[in-house]
């Protein structure tokens, strides 16, 4: 782990000013302690030697106050700092991701850790390790500077001390960064886990099998408790190590600057400054020791989410065709398209062949959520309507302005074409009706009808439709296929199908055959 990745100020302009702010107030911060060191030797040597206390005591009093309000507005700062830059990051990556293709997307398991956990473990990075950073860079040098110019051989004993504090801090840094990865790999695995159970429970509980994930469950995050507790015994280790070790160099200054004075060779205000300075110059790396840990999270996120995504490369042509097309799936050992040409016209296509021949796949890549493995593919925007349309847990109304920014006048009348006002009609709420997880509360077919309504409110030049007919009734069907040919009275339409009747009303046809693996 670098100390700090250039990265987060240069590719995120928004971070810039949170960063900057914590700079000059950390630099503010260290001016004012050494201010204060000054201000109490003043002061205490005004009390043994009876001199006016008035000056030192407001001196000191001012001096205490500043700090008080640059440490508050550090404290306000930071707080408002870490939640800028984890936000900006969690927007950057999660729009990355949704304009990436589905091969250059993470592991599910990965975007949720990188998103949730990782975004959220930035905050400690900027609100209290950059602070601490910016401390230890301004403060022990103007520590050292100025006791060389108050006493030079204390100065001395500091410089010879203070290079230790990094060397033992990147020593157990390098176990923490092993730590650290390994507590990330044993969280997203946690996080795969839980999705995958979750993904499948009705499955698990229709054949009686949910209570035995419970101890699945359970062992991996037994094994990311033990990884986490591992993190920790590593920080408490390396805090108490670097305090001591900073505890030693205060007190090798104390004993001198002490010896000095009791043999007469040193005034007491020179004596009291160089043992209140002293500190000041191991203080801020101790900090970042401290710090450090919280942070390494924070640093492997940034990794993540600073990682290059390539976005999908839409060709924004008016017409759509695709030459010499093949795919094949990461890890796949044959192609499922290969060497597919054709040229989409305007009107209603479907695309028939063998159920597992590829057809959603071809979809898939004329939406460009896939990359072409080789050939190229000219696709204009897409409005893509899969087999389990995507449904918000929102109202009806706002599942259906989605992405389209249709006026409620727009919304009625596609509602009415596709027959989904009838659905609606029969919900308790009409469109205010909320729409649980997954489309819970619409049936199969009803959903399909949102899918198709939807599309029709998109400004998309070619609308995608996969099994547009597939769980509906017959009347139902018979609706829908006449929705589907007015839609491509207004654009074309590819739609995959298994049903006769919608591809006996095509336009044109795209059929494909099954590969068979030599
Ligand atoms: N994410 C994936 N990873 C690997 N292989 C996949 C993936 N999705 C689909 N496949 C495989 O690719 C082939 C084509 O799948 P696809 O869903 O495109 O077929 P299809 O023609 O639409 O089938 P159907 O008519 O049954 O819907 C199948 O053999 C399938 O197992």
């Amino acid at each position: 782990m670098r100390p700090f990745d250039p990265r987060l100020v240069r590719e995120l302009p928004q971070t810039r000013a949170p960063v900057a702010a914590l700079g000059l107030l950390g630099a503010a911060a260290g001016v004012a302690a050494i201010g204060q060191a000054f201000a109490i030797a003043w002061l205490v040597t005004a009390l043994v030697g009876g001199g006016s206390l008035w000056a030192p005591a407001v001196t000191v009093a001012t001096i205490l106050a500043v700090r008080g309000i640059l440490s508050a507005t550090t404290e306000v700062t930071a707080t408002w700092a870490g939640a800028r830059v984890a936000g900006v990051l969690r927007e950057r990556i999660l729009g990355r991701w949704s304009r990436a293709t589905a091969d250059d997307r993470p592991a599910p398991e990965r975007m949720l850790t990188i998103s949730t956990h990782g975004a959220s473990s930035v905050e400690p990075y900027v609100a209290r390790y950059l602070p601490a950073l910016v401390a230890a860079a301004v403060v022990p040098p103007l520590a050292i500077v100025t006791l060389l110019v108050v006493d030079w051989s204390s100065a001395l004993i500091v410089v010879a001390t203070v290079p230790l504090l990094p060397v033992f801090a990147a020593l157990i840094g390098r176990h923490t960064q092993e730590a650290t990865q390994r507590r990330w790999a044993t969280q997203t695995r946690l996080a795969g886990h839980f999705l995958d159970v979750m993904r499948g429970l009705p499955t698990l509980v229709s054949y009686g099998r949910a209570e035995k994930q419970a101890d699945q469950v359970a062992a991996v995050g037994d094994r990311h408790r033990i990884a986490t507790v591992r993190t920790l015994k590593i920080a408490f280790l390396s805090s108490a190590a670097l305090e001591l070790l900073a505890t030693i160099s205060v007190a090798i200054v104390a004993v001198w600057t002490g010896m000095r004075l009791a043999w007469g060779n040193l005034d007491l205000q020179v004596a009291l400054t160089a043992i209140l300075l002293a500190p000041e110059a191991y203080w801020p790396i101790r900090r970042v020791g401290q710090e450090f840990h919280a942070a390494a999270d924070g640093a492997e996120a940034i990794d993540a989410l600073l990682a290059d995504v390539p976005p999908a490369c839409f060709a924004g042509r008016e017409s759509m065709s695709v030459r010499d097309l093949s795919y094949r799936y990461p890890g796949a050992n044959v192609d499922v398209l290969q060497g597919i040409s054709y040229a989409v016209r305007p009107g209603l296509t479907v695309v028939t062949g063998p159920s597992g021949c590829g057809k959603t796949t071809l979809l898939e890549l004329l939406a460009g959520l896939r990359t072409p493995t080789a050939g190229a593919a000219e696709v204009p925007r897409t409005h893509l309507v899969t087999q389990t349309p995507f449904v918000l847990p929102a109202t009806v109304a706002d599942n259906l302005a989605l992405g389209t920014g249709a006026s409620p006048a727009q919304i009625a009348a596609a509602c009415a074409a596709t027959g989904l006002d009838r659905v609606i009609a029969g919900l308790p709420d009409g469109t205010a009706t909320l729409l649980g997880d997954n489309g819970f509360g619409l049936s199969a077919g009803q959903r399909a009808r949102l899918g198709l309504t939807r599309a029709m409110l998109s400004d998309a030049a070619v609308v995608l439709l996969d099994e547009p007919t597939a769980h509906l009734d017959p009347a139902s069907a018979r609706q829908v296929r006449s929705v589907i040919r007015d839609l491509a009275r207004t654009r074309p339409v590819v739609a995959v199908t298994h049903d006769p009747e919608l591809a006996a009303l095509a336009d044109a046809q795209w059929p494909l055959t099954e590969r068979v693996p030599a």
